[in-house]
Formats: C-alpha cells, structure tokens, sequence
C-alpha cells in the first residue's frame, strides 16, 4: 500500500476534525440541551481545536485555524454570557471575572486564561498584525480578532478588578455582562481608568460609537500600599511634590546611598549643588563665628597646647563626689578657720575685699592620713569651685621635661574654670628648698610655680586658692612658705575625732557596739590617723565574713550575715596598728609652733 502524501494526510485530518467540529456544533446548537452542556461540548470542541493546532493535525495555516478557533471562541462565549437562563449561563455578569478558576462549567480542565495563553491565540494576532489582507475576507474575524486583541489588552486590568472584587464581594456595581456583550457585538471599548490604583473609579463602555463612559460608584476599598501612596501624598501636599507619579514603581525605585528616600521625597541629587554649598558655608562660618566667642573667652589658653588643656580637663579636674563639713571627723578649728578664711569670701567676694581679702594660698601639713585631701575636696565642694587635684611628684617624675608648661597650662585652665581651688598634694616636692644637686627641670617647674601662684595671689579678679598639703612642712622652700599665708596644721584625730569616724562609718553596717565598747575602742587607738581608723573599722567589718563557711559564702543571703561586734574590733586591732611615729608628731608640732597658723 502506498503511503500517503503530507497534502493526503492533512486532508484527511483535516476533515475528521471538521467532521467533529460540525457534529458538536450541532449538538450545542440544540436547543434542547442545556447552556451547561452546549458551553461544555463548545469548550470541549476549542480544547479539540487547540490539541490539533498544536499537534499539526490540521493546518500549517494559522490563518485558518485561527478562524476556526474564534468562531468557537464567539459562540462559546454567547453562551456562556447570555443573559436569558434558558439559553445561556449569564457567566460573565456573575462570575465571568473569576472563570479561570470557576467550575461553574464543571470542568477543571479549561478555563478562559488558557485561551489566552495558547500559542495559536498567540499566533492569530501575530499574523492579524502582520497581513490583514486574507482575513478581511473572513465574515466577522475582524470583530472576533479585534476582541482577542482587546481581550488580551484587558486582561492585566481584569485581574487587577478581580482582586478588588475578591476583596469586597458586593463590588463593583458594574453590569460587566455589557462589557462583554459590546466584545461580541462589535468592537470593544471598555476602558478601566488606569488611575483606579488610587481609588478604582471603575468605567465601561456603553456604546462602541459613542465612547461614552458612566462613572460607576468608587470602590472604598484600598489595598494596603493604595493607602500608603494616598497618605503620604497628603502628607506631602504643599511641599515639594516629587517630579515623578505617585504611582508605585515596583521593583523599580532607585536606591540612594545614605539615608533611604520615601515615595515623595524630592529628588537629592547626587552632587553638592549651589544651595547646598551656601547653606554649608553659612554653617562654618556660624561654627567659626562661635569659635572666635570661645576663643574670647579662653584667651588665657591661647598659649596653652590643647592636649595639656585636656589632660588636666580629663585627669586632674576632679568631679568626684561633693564633702561636706560633717564628712570631716574633728579637725575643728582647720574647718573654723577655712570656713572664715577660704569658703566665705569665695563665695561672697564682694564683700570680702581689701584688708578681708582671701589668701589665695594655704598649706595644711601634718601626719599622712589626717583628711587634708579630704578638707580640700570640702572646701571646693563649699565653694562651689572648680577642684583640680594633683600631686606634685607626678608634675616632676609623670611629664619629665614638661612639668613646668603643665604647671602654666594647670593655672590657666583653673583661670578659665574659676572659680577654682587647686590642691596641690605632697607640695614639698614641688617647692622643695634649692640646692646645688637639685636638677634643672625640677627648678624651672619650681620657678613656673611660684610665678604662677605669685600671679594668683597678686590678681584681684581671679578667684584661685592653692591649697598645698604637705608631710614634710619642714623641707618646704622658703619662698613657697611666705606664698602659702595660712599654714594650718591637720593632727592626729583626738578622741572625740576618732570616735566619729566609728559612728560614721558603723552607721552603714550592721553592729551591736554600744557607746562603751566603742570608747573603748577609741582609747584603744591613741595614736591612730583617721585613715588608720577607716582602716580598723573596714577590717572589724570582715570578721562576720570570716565566720561564715567557705561552702556557704555564695548562697547567703545578707541579712543572714552576723552584726560586727567588739570582739571584731578586738580582732582588727592585732592588724591594723598605727602609722605615725612620735617622733614624727614632734616635728609636725615643733613646725607648727613656728610656722603654723596655730590654735590658741
Ligand atoms: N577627718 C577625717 N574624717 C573622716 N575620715 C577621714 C578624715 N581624715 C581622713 N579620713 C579618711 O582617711 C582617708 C585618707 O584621708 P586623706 O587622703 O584626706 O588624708 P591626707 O591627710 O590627705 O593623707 P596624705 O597626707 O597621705 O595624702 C580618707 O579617704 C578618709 O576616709
């Protein structure tokens, strides 16, 4: 047998689809049968269609399956958009939107969007868009073919609809089944206003000529980012309004470095631009305007390095914690006295003047220990001055070769912050008597110094105080002596002293010392500084400590630990003993009797 021919064989293909083609068209054209089954034998007819299309059953020619395919296409839809439910579905006005995934037409296996998305579907508008030559001579393609394309055009749109609808069922109010009909009829002209992102004005077409186009009732409903866009566009209204749409560029914003830009910031550009460089100079010249107001101001600085103007800012000015006058066990007549002396006319220098003049100078000397730190932090704390700290072997050994730029920089800094009390610890090593071996650098810091405080005790505006505090009065050089006007001696605690500094610091622990025990105590430490007593006192404090057990050291609670009792202090004192020798009381006293601001 000879095998057939591809023309052959096409034809007979050809004609056995046709056959079938006719045979359901009868069928659906029965009136009797139900708009379900007649839109079921369409669509099963289309998907007939689309298989032989695509396998080449039937035609090279996409022209003529094309024709065929939208001949079913228009009566599939005249069936399944008919109004009148004896002879179609009214699909398209109930649920045409969401036919894609209906089963209304009880078959999962079709749906519009596959329509769509077949190649000869495709194809047909390629090849309408290529020659409309041979289609012109096909009754009513051209209608079918402009609806294709239309529909295509649509259909983003129609999505965008579908999802409004999803969202609020009874929206919108549209008969879309008009829409459809105009499809069918003729020409479409539907037109979904682009601007329904905002607030979907949903329009449609009443008539192909006319292009009349009915305002349906705005759909309230907004989607998240919709609401973003109108909210910030109010938000914005009145200012710069950017160049560009406040419609969403998805995916398509450009990035800024830097701080992000909203939807309606306006454009930065990306180089300085004229304003920008103005308002930029404007800035310096205020930052330098207000430079030269501090410069006015630390005038006194300008000889000064910066780095030692922070040094002293950052170790030698002390913010510690304020002292207070009943901070200071004993020392009675030393407080009396700086009170008088020091803190009145620090704080009321209009009246202390002249004759009542402060003394920008005083030394306190005596045994190590006895609170002369303490009584210059006090008196800065009173004063409500600026207290720099330091001791005078770090201004000779800490900055070698520099003590004595340190020493003019620490002058003028106080200046700057007066008023200021300076307290200078271990000045005996600062202002130490001259000698043959005394070395170069240590003689100009010296020099430096009494300049400095000659300059202090000289000028009436500054209100400085140097406080030196000293171990060893007696190796203090002459000259600084006779600077240093008031030289108050700081003794040992007495009695009455030593048992403050118990009830003090025993006022924050618990103990069951009673005013017997605790004199006793005192008697018990004749001799004692003060800061040997805070010493007695911290170690008294460890003996309920060492009582509890190692094991239970980290489980108990502090209530559970015992009051600190006398047989604690008894304890402490084995270990604390006194610092300060007699001998060395006799000199501070023999000192004091000749130098001393003495008590009478
Ligand atoms: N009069 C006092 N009242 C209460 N506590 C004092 C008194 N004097 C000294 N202390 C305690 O002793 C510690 C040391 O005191 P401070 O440094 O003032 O003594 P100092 O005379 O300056 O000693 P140094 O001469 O060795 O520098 C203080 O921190 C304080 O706890």
């Amino acid at each position: 047998m000879a095998s057939q021919s591809p023309i052959d064989e096409f034809n007979v293909n050809f004609q056995h689809v046709f056959e079938s083609l006719v045979f359901e068209d009868i069928r659906a054209s029965n009136c009797k049968t139900s708009p379900s089954l007649r839109a079921d034998i369409q669509r099963k007819t289309l998907s007939q269609l689309y298989y032989a299309s695509n396998s080449r059953t039937i035609d090279e020619n996409p022209t003529d399956s094309s024709t065929l395919y939208n001949l079913h296409i228009q009566k599939y839809f005249s069936i399944v958009d008919e109004q009148d439910l004896s002879r179609g579905l009214d699909s398209f006005s109930r649920g045409a939107l969401s036919l894609s995934s209906s089963s209304k037409n009880e078959s999962k296996q079709w749906s519009l969007k596959d329509i769509r998305n077949t190649s000869i579907f495709q194809e047909l508008e390629n090849d309408v868009s290529k020659s409309s030559r041979g289609l012109n001579n096909i009754p009513d393609f051209e209608k079918a073919l402009e609806f294709s394309v239309q529909l295509e055009k649509n259909k983003s749109e129609e999505e965008k609809s579908t999802k409004l609808q999803k969202h609020v069922p009874p929206y919108p109010q549209v008969r879309l089944s008009s829409i459809s009909e105009k499809r069918i009829e003729g020409v479409t002209t539907k037109v979904y206003p682009t601007s329904s992102k905002v607030s979907p004005q949903i329009r449609c077409s009443m008539s192909s000529e006319t292009k009349t186009e009915e305002i349906v009732k705005p759909n309230p409903f907004r989607t998240a980012k919709e609401q973003l866009i109108v909210d910030q566009k109010k938000k914005n209204a009145g200012g710069i309004s950017s160049s560009t749409s406040n419609e969403p560029t998805y995916g398509s914003r450009t990035k800024s470095l830097g701080l992000r830009r909203g939807l309606n910031s306006p454009f930065i550009l990306p180089i300085k631009d004229a304003k920008m460089n103005e308002s930029e100079t404007n800035n310096v010249e205020t930052k330098s305007s207000g430079n030269n107001e501090e410069k006015i101001i630390d005038e006194r600085l300008k000889n000064i390095e910066p780095r030692m103007v922070e040094l002293i800012e950052n170790e030698i000015m002390d913010n510690g914690s304020p002292v207070n006058w009943d901070d200071i066990a004993g020392l009675e007549f030393a407080k009396k006295t700086i009170q008088e002396i020091v803190v009145w006319p620090m704080l009321r220098p209009d009246i202390f003047t002249g004759l009542r003049g402060p003394p920008r100078g005083i030394l306190l000397f005596g045994p190590p220990g006895t609170g002369k730190t303490l009584i210059g932090k006090c008196i800065a704390s009173q004063s409500r001055s600026t207290f720099f700290s330091i001791s005078a072997s770090s201004l000779t050994s800490k900055w070698i070769g520099e003590g004595e730029k340190m020493v003019r920089a620490l002058f003028a800094v106080a200046r700057v912050n007066q008023p200021s009390v300076i307290f200078i610890d271990e000045i005996d090593s600062l202002l130490s008597q001259r000698s043959e071996s005394e070395h170069e650098s240590s003689r100009r810091i010296k020099t430096e110094f009494l300049v400095q405080l000659d300059g202090a005790t000289t000028s009436q505006e500054d209100r400085l105080l140097v406080v030196g505090a000293t171990n060893r009065p007696q190796e203090l050089d002459e000259a600084a002596r006779r600077r240093l006007v008031k030289r108050l001696y700081i003794p040992l605690p007495e009695f009455a002293a030593r048992k403050q500094i118990i009830h003090l610091l025993m006022a924050e622990q618990r103990n069951v010392l009673d005013e017997d025990e605790t004199d006793l105590i005192c008697r018990q430490t004749d001799g004692y500084s003060c800061a040997d007593m805070t010493n007695l006192c911290k170690e008294a404090a460890y003996g309920p400590i060492r009582s509890i057990a190692l094991s239970d050291i980290e489980h108990i609670s502090p209530d559970q630990v015992r009051p600190i009792t006398k047989e604690d202090f008894d304890a402490a004192l084995c270990q604390v003993r006194a610092s300060v020798s007699s001998q060395d009381l006799e000199l501070y006293e023999d000192w004091n009797k000749r130098y001393g601001s003495a008590a009478k």
